[in-house]
């Protein structure tokens, strides 16, 4: 094979660009791998590991500050230019050792986005590179706000960098990203506004508990706008103005930074992806069950990329593996997806795993929904949370749980419990004769059901 001849060529290095190169790079296939950012990806480099890594901090200061007169005479205080030291110390090797252990493997290595010359070719770093198979991993970005001003919007990137935290912020969009940081900032000292284009934040989320966060986060000194449409952002001088419509009704809020946090888009600007015939629609490329691209099966997708994403961590790493099996061993590995858990690491944390109460109502007959706000239960008493929901859905013939909603402390943890009970199918029964550590946030789990 020439210089520029590679079995799998791989446009991405986050967790499922890394899981194929590898892979197929282990079996003896010869493989290269190109990232147009620092190498490792979004969740380890700008995403969920840095994220949680701050977080640590931030429940630090919550627990200290719930127990304050009640065994702590001082509650902590965030120091968060040594948080962010701290937090260095995790992601600074991230890119070269990411690098160190591609190349270990024998797979080489480029460092710009390539463009698809045809269904085979790749033009990158100025040479014409020809593939057997090329693997679009590519993630998302950060959508773009189209308004006046759009330029001073920061990203989550720079929320996670930032140096010092500003006195006044606002968060343009109340998803996963703008909560978790919203609940961040507030306990870092700053003044924090979300806005967002819906009624409420967090949509996926069950609205109950949802409703219950939403009220605490109110209590933190979080301001909520809701159904407001941002039209413009202007620099004045230091400040920053964000103009905003309300029912045709024009308001104004000011802040030292605004993020855009209105959700995520596929990353396939620049791969000419029309050159390649790879088709795409506005959630990723479009695959079909090997994550091969329909109309190009010399391509495949994984990862936040492909059309079959929830973007998540784990599913990301899951379709990585997907696609390299089927590289390697032609086309013999479904995608199939067991209930995945997912959690919002506000604080405290939301999680949820199955069936919603609505889809659990056209789904089943009849469903029973053990739904109450659990505050004055032990385990919360016993470190004073402020705030400890649930609602467990089950299907009523049955006693099988369907779907789980956890709004605590560990909740991100207690969840996990949750997700092996429904994957195997148990019931209501089945959970409370099983015998769990006491006291411990998962013993609950029986009272709940
Ligand atoms: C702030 C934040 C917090 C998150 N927290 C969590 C969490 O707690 N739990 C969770 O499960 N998930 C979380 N996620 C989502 C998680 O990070 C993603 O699901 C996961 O990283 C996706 O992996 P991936 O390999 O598909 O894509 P990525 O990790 O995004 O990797 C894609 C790679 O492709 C590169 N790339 C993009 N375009 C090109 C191009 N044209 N040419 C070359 N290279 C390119 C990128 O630079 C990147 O390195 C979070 C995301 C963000 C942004
Ligand atoms: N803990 C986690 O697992 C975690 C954390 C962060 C991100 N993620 C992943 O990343 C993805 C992206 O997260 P995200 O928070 O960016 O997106 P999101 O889709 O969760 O939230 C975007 C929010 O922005 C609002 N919005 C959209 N356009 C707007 C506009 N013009 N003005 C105001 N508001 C607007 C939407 O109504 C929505 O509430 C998520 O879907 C998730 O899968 C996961």
């Amino acid at each position: 094979m020439e210089d520029h001849e590679f079995d799998v060529f791989v446009i991405g290095s986050g967790i499922a660009g890394q899981t194929v190169a590898k892979a197929c790079a282990e079996k003896g296939l010869k493989v290269a791998i190109t990232d147009n950012r620092e190498f490792g990806g979004t969740c380890a480099n700008r995403g969920c590991d840095p994220k949680k890594i701050l977080l640590s901090a931030i429940e630090a200061y919550e627990l200290s500050t719930n127990l304050k007169g009640k065994g702590i005479s001082k509650a902590a205080k965030i120091d968060w230019k040594q948080l962010q030291k701290f937090k260095r110390n995790f992601t600074a090797n991230i890119p070269a050792s990411t690098e160190h252990n591609l190349a270990e493997l024998g797979i080489t290595l480029f460092h710009q986005s390539p463009a698809f010359l045809d269904e085979n070719t790749l033009l990158v770093e100025g040479k014409k590179v020809v593939a057997k198979k090329i693997v679009i991993a590519t993630g998302l970005v950060p959508r773009t706000l189209t308004m006046p001003g759009a330029k001073h919007f920061k990203e989550s990137d720079d929320f996670l960098n930032l140096k010092k935290l500003p006195k006044k912020i606002v968060f343009v969009g109340g998803g996963y990203i703008g909560m978790e940081f919203a609940h961040m900032a507030a306990r870092a000292g700053a003044e924090v506004t979300v806005i967002d284009t819906g009624k409420r934040p967090l949509h996926a989320f069950d609205a109950d508990l949802v409703n219950e966060l939403r009220k605490y986060s109110k209590s933190l000194g979080i301001n909520f706008i809701f159904e407001a449409t941002p039209k413009a952002l202007k620099k004045k001088r230091k400040k920053l103005i964000l103009t905003y419509e309300i029912k045709g009704k024009e308001h104004t809020i000011e802040a030292g930074a605004f993020f855009n946090t209105a959700g995520r888009v596929p990353s396939l600007v620049g791969l000419d992806l029309e050159k390649g015939k790879v088709d795409f629609n506005e959630k990723g490329v479009e695959t079909n069950t090997y994550l091969q691209s329909i109309s190009n099966p010399n391509v495949y997708a994984c990862g936040d990329v492909s059309d079959k994403n929830l973007p998540l961590t784990p599913l990301s790493g899951r379709q990585g593996y997907v696609v390299a099996e089927n590289i390697i061993n032609g086309n013999d590995k479904v995608l199939e997806v067991p209930v995945i858990p997912s959690v919002v690491f506000t604080s405290p944390n939301l999680a949820t795993v199955g069936y919603s109460e609505e889809e659990a109502r056209s789904r089943y007959k009849n469903i029973r929904v053990n739904f109450e706000v659990a505050t004055n239960w032990f385990n919360a008493k016993r470190i004073n949370a402020p705030l400890y929901a649930y609602k467990i859905i089950m299907n009523d013939r049955t006693g099988e749980i369907v779907g789980a909603h956890l709004l605590g402390p560990d909740a991100g943890e207690t969840i996990n419990i949750l997700t092996m009970a429904i994957n195997n199918k148990m019931t209501d029964c089945e959970i409370k004769s099983t015998i769990f550590s006491y006291p411990s946030w998962g013993n609950d789990i029986k009272s709940m059901v």
